[in-house]
């Protein structure tokens, strides 16, 4: 395992780099960090597994915001460029799903596939986003963990994810929340010709199953499953059933 200070636009980003094989790189959700992934990377011991945090989360700066989704794009550039990464299939969960197609857009010499995780094309309407983001710099995390809870709707992970949110830094997750108010990736991502899965717990408030399946299906050739009994962050509570989907998903486009 090597541990990687990426230098990106205006940010210092942290990444990790594990195992050998075909490369998979890993960005997680608003409000957590790389670690969202260890009990999938932990199942998958024959790919190079990569993972960084976003900005404004965990061990990544937190510049002021608000950022822009391009911003978000281009460290995921900054973190396959710098690392040499090429023909990697990305895997996002939520807004690290909107980076995946945002990467997959702009940079298909790197991304040869992608998973969505709890993604969309477009996570629902700005105004909630500009409040959220007002709600924590006003109340910091405290504030929005109640809501974000119900909508995760994660159920018995709910305290440990509590705890995790708590440490988020307060400016990261607003500035991100703005990047996803102005996100709307729909007609990009029908452009997209790519290997591609999306997976959405069932009982996930956030990115509604039919919502996630809506985007996979924007993409011929697409595969979709649902995780039964997961909410937002089934990486973290479902971790066996994602690598599992994943594996199969890797396998089928010969990315072994
Ligand atoms: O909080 C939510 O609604 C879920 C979410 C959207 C983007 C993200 O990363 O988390």
């Amino acid at each position: 395992m090597t541990t990687h200070k990426i230098q990106a636009k205006g940010a210092t980003l942290f990444a990790k780099v594990e195992g050998t094989g075909p490369t998979l790189v890993f960005a997680h959700c608003l409000g957590l960090d790389h670690q969202v992934w260890d009990g999938v990377v932990a199942q998958l011991p024959n790919y190079c597994c990569v993972r960084y945090d976003l900005r404004g989360h965990g061990q990544s700066d937190v510049p002021s915001g608000p950022y822009s989704m391009g911003t978000l794009i281009s460290d995921a550039e900054a973190v396959c460029d710098t690392l040499e990464l090429r023909d990697v299939v990305f895997v996002g969960l939520s807004v690290g799903g909107l980076v995946a197609q945002g990467l997959a857009v702009k940079r298909l010499d790197i991304a040869r596939g992608m998973t969505l995780i709890g993604s969309a094309a477009k996570h629902g309407q700005p105004e909630p986003w500009h409040t959220r983001a007002k709600t924590v710099r006003d109340g910091g995390m405290p504030a929005i963990i109640p809501e974000m809870l119900e909508r995760w709707n994660a159920r018995e992970s709910s305290a440990m994810l509590d705890e995790w949110l708590t440490q988020a830094d307060a400016e990261g997750f607003a500035a991100t929340c703005e990047a996803i108010a102005g996100t709307d990736f729909y007609t990009p991502t029908s452009g997209l010709r790519l290997p591609t899965l999306g997976l959405c717990g069932n009982f996930d408030k956030s990115t509604p199953p039919d919502l996630v399946r809506e985007t996979t299906d924007l993409v011929p050739g697409s595969q979709f499953h649902l995780i039964r009994g997961a909410g937002h962050v089934a990486p973290v509570t479902h971790a066996d059933d994602i690598a599992a989907k994943l594996g199969d998903f890797l396998t089928s486009i010969g990315h072994v």
